[in-house]
């Protein structure tokens, strides 16, 4: 019998009621991460919230706050990122003209690093810095707005990447964001996540340990 794969929940703040954001982060303290969506209106068509935001509610929580930047320039705003309390910061190899650099600077402040890929990068964008990340974010969907339909298109590069991590030796964390629910978690699951970020699929439904617990048991 081959053992489960533990999978890493973490829901989406982007999807939460916003003038209750600390119930709402309580809401969410089973699940061990935290995703943050920082957007700027000029990387992505939307406008979420920033370091402030994040500062006021990291005394609210133990989950780690994983900090997904869709922001351009980046690199202006890791230290603040650091600072607010993020353990994890995830940057877009798109946002990222000099990514290696990028990744370093996180290291450095003390965090773990990410690195993201959009629906249309593929996966050898990220083949020269596996010794830098941490974390992999396959976006499912186009960055910018929760609720969106799932794209299976990623499937492929879901599979693709993990076997990339297998071969780099490393212990990375394979992430998707973007869609993921009951139906396509273990889709995901199955190709190789093993970090589901999801918004709407938890805080869309009222009973919020259920909905994690349902993502959790996608493998
Ligand atoms: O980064 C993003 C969107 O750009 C995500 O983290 C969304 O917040 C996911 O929302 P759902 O698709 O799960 O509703
Ligand atoms: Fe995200």
């Amino acid at each position: 019998m081959t053992e489960k794969p533990s999978i890493i929940v973490a829901p989406s703040l982007l999807a939460a009621d916003f003038a209750r954001l600390k119930d709402e982060v309580e809401s969410v303290s089973r699940a061990p991460w935290l995703h943050l969506d920082v957007m700027d209106g000029h990387f992505v068509p939307n406008i979420s919230f920033g370091p402030s935001v994040i500062a006021a509610l990291r005394k609210h929580t133990k989950a780690k706050f994983d900090v997904h930047l869709m922001i351009a320039p980046v690199d202006p705003y890791l230290e603040a990122t650091a600072k607010a309390g993020a353990d994890h910061i995830t940057v877009h190899v798109e946002n990222a003209p000099h990514v290696h650099r990028t990744l370093q600077t996180i290291r450095s402040l003390g965090c773990k690093a990410g690195i993201a890929l959009c629906p249309a990068t593929p996966p050898e964008a990220i083949s020269e810095v596996m010794d830098l990340v941490d974390i992999i974010l396959v976006m499912t969907v186009n960055p910018g707005f929760g609720g969106q339909s799932f794209l299976a298109s990623q499937l492929p590069k879901i599979k693709k990447i993990s076997q990339m991590i297998k071969e780099s030796g490393r212990d990375i964390v394979l992430a998707v964001d973007g869609g993921i629910d009951p139906k396509t978690a273990p889709l995901t699951v199955e190709a190789g996540a093993r970090m589901l970020v999801a918004g709407s699929a938890i805080y869309g439904q009222s009973d919020r340990d259920a909905a994690i617990r349902a993502l959790q048991g996608a493998d």
